[in-house]
């Protein structure tokens, strides 16, 4: 059993608490925290939301959510009963009057507790909420505001949201949330690289080929194409959560682990990163959309037809690019990214490609020799595997072979892991902002991936048929396979 370290007494109000994410990941979250007693009763959680709803209709839904999305063997009655016993509800008009002056008076009950103000709204609300809350009095030094993504659509609707937020909160009381960084194989990241010597003596040029990371999901935009089509593969995965893999693959060590001293380290790596000119979009990136083809043995739909508007649209649901860190560590080393909907499996993993030895004393013909490989698997079969040569047994001669040096986390701890969302709710009570993001980092993710946003549209092109259930576009295989390396499946 892993520690569990409980959090101060808090009031946590989360607005959108009607929507798809409160009730699938919110809520779920929120219960298994509190059925692990990291919170008890001396905590309440005020769902805000604009429909006209009765307590107890709000805590019939809420319930119903955990029912389909908390694993059966987790749900206990009695604590559930005790949990939805913690939820108020109060109807809230981001943008109108409505609610705000309850809110404050309950609030107001209880001054010194912690206060956390979840935003999983639309962001266009974020900065009326905000206001609204500074005018009615909400908000007390303990309290801090939650910012759901994506934050922005590009440079320019990002700095307006970041301005407006930052209007009423200071920085410090900003966490911006990306879910990857809150899941436990990428914080592994940062012990794979910072407690383990013998990895980070060869993390660089010298010994290092390049690296591949992979998010690729089997789902298609299921029932958030409007949302999606707006945004698209690069908006919607690259320019956060793969960014943020490359950072903390990239990064240089940091002197300690508070939350500014890894996110200047991780800043760093953004603003290192090669910004990719007009001429270089077409050999730098690839874009896809799938078409109707075969997931999990089923036939399904094309995008399009998935959207049902009856539109044409260019938005991509794959994106592949080659990306390079302009230091001295990483100097010539390609990182390959690619993300897609409706890909073959669901895996997020990355590829750590070592270079070949500098001589060999086995001939490749004879040998079958390989330079080494770590994969790192992010989801599902969370582990790594670290590829070295061996020599096969047996009298016949010389002959190698790559061979696994395996750790598969669910066997090695003998549990599952939490979902992000349940360390990153209780990471902001703690009023730790280690996982979160930074102003500057979203703002200089979104610097780099402006220039191929402006390409794209300024040339708005199909993106590359693929389809469903293969792994993206011909012309993915062919951006790595220019270089001499191949995608690693
Ligand atoms: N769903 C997901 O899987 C993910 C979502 N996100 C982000 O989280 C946020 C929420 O997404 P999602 O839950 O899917 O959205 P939904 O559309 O399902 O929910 C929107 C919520 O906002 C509330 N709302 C809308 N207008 C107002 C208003 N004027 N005043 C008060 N409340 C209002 C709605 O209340 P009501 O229903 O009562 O009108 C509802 O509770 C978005 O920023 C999204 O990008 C991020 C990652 C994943
Ligand atoms: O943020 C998002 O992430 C999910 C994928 O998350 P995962 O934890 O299941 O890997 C993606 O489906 C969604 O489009 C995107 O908005």
């Amino acid at each position: 059993m892993a520690r569990i370290l409980p959090v101060p007494a808090f009031d946590g109000v989360v607005f959108g608490a009607t929507g798809d994410l409160t009730m699938r990941k919110l809520l779920p979250s929120l219960y298994l925290r509190y059925r692990d007693r990291q919170f008890g009763d001396e905590s309440r959680i005020i769902a805000a939301a604009r429909s006209e709803m009765t307590e107890d209709q709000y805590r019939a839904r809420a319930e119903e959510a955990l029912r389909s999305f908390v694993g059966a063997g987790e749900l206990e009655q009695d604590t559930v009963t005790r949990f939805l016993a913690r939820l108020t509800y109060l109807r809230v008009d981001a943008v109108g009057e409505a609610g705000w002056s309850d809110l404050a008076s309950l609030l107001a009950e209880r001054p010194d507790v912690v206060r956390s103000f979840y935003l999983a709204t639309s962001p266009e609300l974020y900065g009326s909420i905000c206001t609204r809350l500074r005018d009615c009095g909400a908000i007390s030094p303990q309290s801090r505001v939650v910012l759901e993504k994506p934050i922005g659509h590009d440079l320019d609707s990002a700095r307006a949201i970041n301005d407006a937020v930052g209007e009423v909160f200071e920085e410090r009381q900003i966490y911006r949330i990306d879910h990857y960084l809150g899941k436990e194989t990428v914080q592994n990241l940062l012990a794979l690289r910072f407690a383990n010597p013998i990895f980070e003596r060869l993390w660089n040029a010298d010994i290092i080929d390049h690296v591949q990371i992979t998010v690729a999901e089997t789902v298609g935009v299921e029932g958030r194409g409007g949302y999606y089509d707006k945004s698209g593969a690069l908006r919607d995965m690259l320019q956060n959560h793969m960014l943020q893999l490359l950072c903390l693959l990239a990064m240089e060590p940091p002197v300690t682990l508070d939350a500014d001293a890894v996110r200047d380290e991780k800043l760093k790596v953004l603003r290192a990163l090669q910004t990719i000119r007009p001429h270089e979009v077409a050999t730098h990136t690839v874009r896809g959309q799938y078409a109707a083809g075969v997931a999990g043995g089923k036939p399904v739909e094309g995008y399009l037809t998935d959207l049902n508007t009856g539109e044409r649209s260019t938005t991509e649901t794959f994106v592949a690019l080659k990306a390079q860190v302009n230091s001295w560590r990483w100097a010539g080393v390609p990182f390959y990214l690619r993300t897609g909907k409706r890909l073959p499996r669901k895996v997020s993993e990355i590829v750590v490609q070592f270079r070949k030895p500098p001589f060999s004393l086995f001939p490749d013909e004879v040998t079958g020799s390989e330079p080494n490989r770590l994969l790192i698997r992010l989801q599902p079969e969370e582990g790594m595997r670290l590829e070295i040569m061996t020599k096969e047994p047996g009298p016949g001669g010389l002959h190698l072979r790559p061979t696994p040096l395996d750790i598969n986390f669910a066997e090695t701890f003998g549990r599952g892991f939490p979902d992000a969302y349940e360390r990153l709710l209780m990471d902001v009570v703690r009023g730790n902002a280690t996982l979160f993001m930074r102003r500057d980092e979203v703002e200089a993710a979104w610097s780099w991936v402006s220039p191929l946003l402006d390409a794209w549209a300024e040339k708005p092109e199909m993106p590359k048929p693929y389809a469903a259930g293969s792994w993206g576009p011909t012309a993915a295989i062919a951006l790595i396979e220019r270089d001499g390396r191949t995608w690693y499946e």
